[in-house]
């Protein structure tokens, strides 16, 4: 067994959770940790897009952090996003990943000003310095970060004995190939994650050792299955779990609030886990989003019902 085996599966993004005032709610955070480890994923990816991360504060993402580590210790893989947007807190937030003990950290690069690469890379490195015991994962996903993972910068990178892997939600799967080939020399083993969870097939296809994504949670199963038929060399039938996955996603994508705000409330119909909702600017339900989250519940219902009898 290799030591990045952990990291090669199912990995939802963890989604912020909060009390009825919209404060971070630390028993919504063990239910939802509670409930991925019945669900039977490989890992947790938290704080990152998903949990709302760029809206709280250093103090909520140590809290959110130690309450998923009190009930996922031993039992799930754990990455911790760090990334603040300035290398002081990010530093921070490293420093208590490795003191609760979590499996790896990942970090996007800064956001708002264009920095040259050798910052970014000097970013990256101080917080993954901070966590010296910890493995280290880049985030890569340009079309939010606004700066891609480019292969120089990826070079310089693999100089850091503690990269184990890149998450990579850049659009085209080619990046997995180069960014899989580029690890593999430089390391031996190198792992990538599949970002975007609508090619999750074509990602794992081409080399992604498996994925962490932000629409995981509310069919986990379904994720969990689609894997299986990638491994058991079941095409057709992983295409037509992909293809009905998609319009899940696409109709979570349709209302008016904000996508993770109709994830919460699928997870509220379907398996009575209550998240609260999602923290401003991030657009809460309005009465008619709830008739589409109820037709996404309804719709992953449906396929756990078509691929999982
Ligand atoms: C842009 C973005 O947030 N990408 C996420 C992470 O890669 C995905 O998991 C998406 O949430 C998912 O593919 C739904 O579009
Ligand atoms: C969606 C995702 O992967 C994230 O939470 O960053």
């Amino acid at each position: 067994m290799s030591k990045l085996d952990k990291y090669k599966g199912i990995i939802p993004a963890f989604y912020a959770c909060y009390d009825a005032e919209g404060n971070v709610s630390p028993e919504g955070v063990r239910a939802l940790t509670r409930y991925y480890i019945d669900k039977g994923v490989k890992g947790v990816y938290v704080n990152g897009s998903s949990g709302e991360c760029i809206y709280q504060s250093v103090e909520e993402r140590k809290l959110i952090i130690e309450n998923v580590m009190a009930v996922a210790k031993g039992k799930l893989t754990v990455i911790n996003h760090v990334a603040c947007n300035n290398t002081k807190d990010s530093v921070e937030l490293a420093k208590h990943s490795e003191s609760v003990g979590v499996d790896a950290i990942a970090s996007i690069p800064p956001i708002y000003f264009r920095l040259p690469e050798y910052s970014i890379a000097a970013y990256w490195n101080e917080i993954s310095e901070a966590a010296p015991n910890t493995d280290f994962i880049i985030y890569n996903i340009p079309q939010l970060a606004g700066t891609a993972l480019t292969m120089s910068l990826f070079a310089e990178m693999m100089k850091n004995p503690r990269v184990v892997g890149v998450k990579n939600s850049s659009m085209p799967t080619q990046d997995i190939q180069m960014f899989k080939s580029a690890g593999k020399a430089a390391k031996g083993e190198f792992v990538v994650f599949n970002g975007p969870d609508e090619q999750f097939v074509a990602g794992r296809a081409i080399g992604a050792d498996g994925g962490i994504g932000g629409t995981y949670g509310v069919m986990p199963e379904l994720f969990l299955k689609l894997n299986e038929l990638i491994v058991a060399g079941e095409r057709d039938t992983a295409a037509a779990l992909q293809y009905d996955i998609n319009e899940i996603i696409y109709k979570m994508c349709s209302s008016h609030a904000n996508m993770y705000a109709v994830a919460k409330e699928i997870l509220r119909i379907n398996e009575n886990v209550d998240l609260g909702g999602v923290r401003k600017p991030l657009e809460n339900l309005q009465e008619a989003d709830k008739a589409v989250a109820a037709e996404a519940a309804a719709m992953i219902k449906a396929a756990k019902d078509k691929y999982l009898a």
